[in-house]
């Protein structure tokens, strides 16, 4: 029987098969990316046990998630975010491990600094103590989020044990509408699944629409893999693949390179190769698509209304639509068009990259952003930054009376000053809507980055379509 693409790359990294007993197999990882977050513990664990890092130029670590994106040439407020940094530089010092800190022309959320290295390539195993591990499988890289313990074990011995999860085919049929993007593919297959659909699978993402799409747009489909519980989801690379990776920093070069894409050409799922599921979608009906609720799965068509507690027959789905509606201020039935935003934030590890911010300046050049809004432009790393700004995007963006900010995970998640205010109410391009999630009693509604564009311009939930109204 032929393998999958996830199969084939697991097992060429397996250093010690779980044997028959259904035990774990130990997996040997290429690259370990570490943050300020979860990584504290884990080098304090090391420290304890008189270890060293095994492979230190396998280990990557950036500061991402703790880091202030307006004057980051000064120190750090928030006594907590100071802290978890200046811990992770410490560590990073004493055990030998490359770190791209604040003020390095390399900073960034660790999710886009990798692939934009070149650190990133298919065929991998890579972990790093993040949920959003699982974007890096963009690239046909065998990728997923690890707890802290594993963080250490991963640190000490270059090795993690894994028990092989089952495997799941989503095959994305047809092609994306004008206008709709990989994150309303994304939405729509997470409000299709619900959040724990993946839930003990590695996902394949397979099929024309897939293929079709850019290296960004894949990481963006990849990424949003743990909104829907699956462990990690995997695209196998192709040109497009190979043309993102070639002259990168940390790809292979010369006959390296030859050889490398050689054996790349071969990561792919073989036809004969069994899925234990598959999940058939068809792109050409997908539409610009937001979430109502407070969680990712709880989405609608932009064109649709806001979904009645009545509208779910499952008593759980009822219940939690009912509490969701409350705590997002929502009517049912209110049309989603008619939501009025204060602050649009445009970035994270799932739509801060290059390509996200050409798209979201292209829509709001020469457009102002409205009155009562705030439109918050946070690019993913400082490359990213910098390249904006040699673009001009910029000069689009602030003409417009957005704000440009530094690089890191800003507003995505409430660790850092960029937060809402209680009762609040965001469009935002990231990957989370959960009660709190951007700061507390802060209301997130998660859009692709047209419609965030869009929004900012309108003040409500809109496509760019509506701005020709205007
Ligand atoms: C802080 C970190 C551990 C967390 C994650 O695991 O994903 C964060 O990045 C997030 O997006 O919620
Ligand atoms: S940008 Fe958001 S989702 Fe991505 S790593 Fe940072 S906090 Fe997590």
């Amino acid at each position: 029987m032929g393998k999958t693409l996830a199969e084939k790359v697991w097992d060429e990294h397996v250093v010690r098969p779980g044997g028959d007993d259904g035990g774990p197999d130990l997996l040997y990882i290429d690259l370990h990316l570490v943050h300020e977050v979860t990584s504290p513990q884990a080098f304090d664990g090391l420290r304890l046990a008189g270890r060293r890092v095994r492979r230190p130029d396998l280990t990557l670590a950036t500061e991402d998630h703790n880091v202030p994106t307006l004057d980051w040439d000064k120190p750090i407020a928030d006594p907590v975010s100071r802290t978890q940094v200046e811990t992770l530089r410490r560590n990073a010092e004493e055990f030998g491990v490359r770190l791209h800190p604040l003020g390095d022309i390399e900073q960034g959320i660790v999710h886009v600094v990798g692939p934009q290295l070149g650190l990133t390539q298919p065929g991998m195993t890579i972990v790093c103590g993040d949920s959003h591990t699982s974007t890096h499988g963009a690239f046909g890289a065998l990728a997923f989020g690890i707890g802290t313990s594993e963080v250490e074990h991963v640190l000490a011995t270059q090795t993690l044990p894994q028990a092989r999860p089952k495997m799941m085919a989503v095959t994305v049929e047809g092609s994306l509408p004008d206008g709709v993007t990989a994150k309303d593919l994304v939405l729509t297959l997470i409000a299709h699944t619900g959040t724990g659909g993946g839930q003990g699978y590695i996902v394949e993402y397979r099929g024309p629409a897939i293929e079709a799409l850019s290296m960004e747009g894949r990481m963006t489909v990849c990424n949003m893999s743990i909104e829907w519980g699956a462990k990690a989801g995997l695209i196998a690379p192709d040109q497009t693949t190979f043309d993102y990776l070639q002259g990168r920093p940390s790809a292979p070069q010369g006959a390296d390179w030859d050889a490398a894409v050689e054996h790349w050409t071969g990561l792919r799922t073989d036809p004969d190769a069994v899925f234990d599921e598959e999940i058939v979608l068809d792109a050409s009906t997908m539409t610009p698509f937001v979430t109502w609720g407070t969680n990712p799965g709880q989405g609608v068509p932009l064109g649709a209304s806001v979904p009645s507690p009545e509208d779910f027959d499952d008593d759980q789905d009822r219940v939690a639509a009912e509490k969701a509606l409350e705590y997002m201020a929502l009517e049912a039935g209110t049309p989603m068009r008619e939501i009025k935003v204060d602050t649009v934030f445009v970035g994270s590890c799932t739509n801060g990259r290059i390509e996200d911010l050409r798209l979201a300046a292209e829509i709001v050049r020469g457009r102002q952003v409205d009155e009562s809004t705030r439109l918050l432009v946070v690019p993913g790393s400082v490359r990213v930054r910098l390249q904006a700004e040699d673009e001009g995007l910029d000069v689009i963006f602030k003409d417009a009376g957005a704000e440009w900010r530094g690089a890191g995970c800003s507003m995505c998640l409430g660790m850092n000053p960029d937060t809402l205010a209680p009762g609040e109410r965001s469009a935002s391009t990231s990957n989370r809507n959960f009660e709190g999630r951007q700061g507390k009693g802060g209301r997130t509604h998660l859009v692709s980055i047209p419609v965030a564009a869009a929004t900012a311009i309108r003040g409500t939930l809109s496509s760019p379509a509506d701005l020709e109204a205007l």
